[in-house]
């Protein structure tokens, strides 16, 4: 495997490098009035301006060169037929085939998986309609007012954000709440404000073995048998989502209600799967698979467009560009919609627990710097926070601005008219002070004091991409989360990753176990991995009132 940067296209950005990065994007749109106009693409229902990007029209020539040097073409081919490219684990990654038609065909290691994800969406479906229309009650005869996904990772961060960004197409007056963390907190605080009656539980974990799932299901169950009075409750109030239905079955939930899903779906992609079912019971199944049909335009998209009009090329490659050649360290990601909230956070699973890697698939160390690190807040609260650091600091941090032609409702009847114009204007004003800033001369000439000029200099030439779409649909939710799907792809081809495996969370898990009877047992034990954790095992334990 010849490293990426062994490769002619490499060695071209590089040398192509030192002549853009002296550039300002102010010159930038001087010399090329065609600039705009060349510079943005569409997909689906998504249009995305990258003319406020530090490239010329070479530079996207040479980035998508290196993208066909990479082999993207065949790895995008190879994921979608299901050929094992999670080496590590031997597996087929095929989440594009959670959103393929019901007509589309996909057989892989002889089993019919376009059949299989259907039979699961079906069965999600029919459960969440009797659960809609209060067919399916609790154990007292109640119908289901909260549905609380317990689950971590992918199998909380996704169905989470996705249901916040939703939330406003609930109709069946369900909402939904999510436990992950081991912290009692967080599991207490949802069964302080439940009713047991009217809840249902959806134990979601991928392998069915995650200490923070199970732990928190069992509390979960603990306090509905003995808030209903009988054991016999479990069956009307807990489901399981899994690939492991024999865990499911020996934590004492009936298989008949479990939904599944298979190895060669990675939890941080599974949300549109089996995992979204919390998602499905709130807003129905019509509008998951509205969701699921954006999904897959963006795949088809992904699939068939040349890759100097591939969004997710575009985006990924540009993200290449900043972390590889100008040494960006981050990328923020900065949602004009309040909706979006938990967006960033799902994104850096997405993103960092894929490409945060050393060694190549083929476990020789990476060259380049690999793993954007994702991070951001909805905009307008991040323009009084942290965006100072993005229009004055010293680092560069490139940033995706996501915005919305139209709410899902204004507040026009509040008497809050053009609230959804004046979030829209802060969008546009902060990616045009980013990338044209404000120079001396012109601050200077509005009078300001000599000595507070260099203060007020906003030097620009802040790399922005701007994604906008008609309004947050399920279709353009879905339409949103595969383009960064195939973002995270496409950088991990680049870098010649294996994008789909996680070995980096594993040591801690083991560790934690072995740290606990440390903590806990009634004499101080040895053991503890290093002299500076055993000394705070041995404060821990002062401060709890154990012996040390
Ligand atoms: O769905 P589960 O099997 O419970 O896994 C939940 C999460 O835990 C793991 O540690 C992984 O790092 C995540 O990729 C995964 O999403």
């Amino acid at each position: 495997m010849t490293d990426i940067t062994e490769t002619a296209e490499w060695s071209a950005l590089a040398e192509h490098h030192a002549e853009v990065s002296v550039r300002h994007l102010r010159e930038l749109f001087a010399e090329d009035p065609e600039r705009v106009g060349r510079m943005n693409v569409t997909a689906a229902d998504l249009y995305l301006d990258y003319s406020k990007h530090r490239v010329t029209a070479e530079t996207v020539r040479l980035l998508t060169a290196l993208a066909g040097a990479a082999g993207l073409r065949e790895r995008i081919e190879a994921m979608l037929t299901g050929e094992h490219i999670n080496v590590s684990e031997d597996r087929a990654v095929l989440h594009t085939a959670l959103r393929l038609p019901r007509d589309a065909r996909l057989v892989v290691d002889g089993q019919d998986v376009v059949r299989d994800v259907h039979e699961v969406l079906d069965r999600m479906a029919a459960f969440s309609d009797r659960v809609r229309s209060g067919e399916w009650t609790g154990h007292t005869g109640k119908p289901i007012r909260t549905v609380v996904n317990i689950g971590i990772g992918g199998s909380d961060l996704g169905p989470a954000m996705a249901y916040e960004a939703l939330r406003d197409y609930a109709d069946a007056g369900i909402t939904a709440r999510f436990v992950s963390n081991i912290d009692p907190a967080d599991i207490t605080r949802v069964l302080d404000e439940v009713d047991p009656e009217q809840t249902l539980f959806i134990v979601a974990s991928k392998t069915f073995g995650t200490l923070e799932t199970l732990t928190n299901a069992k509390v979960a169950r603990q306090w509905l048998v003995e808030r209903l009075g009988d054991d016999k409750a479990v069956a009307r109030h807990f489901v399981a989502v899994s690939t492991n239905a024999e865990r499911v079955a020996e934590f004492g939930i009936d298989t008949d209600n479990m939904f599944g899903f298979w190895d060669w779906v990675g939890g941080r992609y599974s949300f549109d799967g089996a995992i979204g079912l919390s998602l499905m019971v709130v807003v129905g199944p019509e509008r998951f698979r509205e969701m699921l049909a954006g999904f897959h335009a963006m795949d088809e998209h992904f699939r068939t467009a040349p890759f100097e009009e591939n969004m997710p090329v575009l985006m990924a490659m540009l993200g290449v560009w900043y972390t590889d050649f100008f040494g960006a360290q981050t990328h923020a990601v900065l949602p004009y919609s309040q909706r979006l909230a938990r967006f960033p956070a799902y994104l850096q699973q997405l993103t960092m627990e894929s490409n945060g890697k050393s060694v190549r698939a083929d476990g020789v160390p990476v060259i380049a710097q690999t793993g954007e690190i994702f991070w951001g807040e909805p905009g307008t609260n991040g323009q009084h926070a942290f965006y100072q650091l993005l229009h004055q600091g010293t680092r560069l941090v490139p940033a995706d601005f996501i915005g919305f032609a139209e709410p899902f409702r204004d507040a026009a009847a509040e008497g809050g008219e053009g609230m959804h114009d004046l979030l829209t204007a802060n969008l546009l004003a902060q990616t045009s002070a980013l990338a044209f800033g404000k120079t001396a001369d012109e601050i200077a000439a509005e009078g300001t004091p000599a000595a507070v000029v260099p203060h007020k200099v906003m030097p620009g030439n802040r790399p922005t991409s701007t994604i906008l779409a008609p309004k947050l649909t399920p279709s353009v939710l879905g339409q949103l989360v595969a383009l960064y799907e195939h973002i995270t792809f496409t950088q991990g081809v680049v870098w010649g990753i294996d994008s789909f495996d996680q070995w980096g969370v594993e040591l801690g898990k083991v560790m934690a176990n072995q740290l606990t009877p440390a903590l806990t047992a009634q004499e101080p034990q040895d053991g503890a991995p290093d002299p500076s954790t055993a000394a705070l095992v041995r404060r821990y334990r002062a401060l709890r009132g154990r012996r040390v």
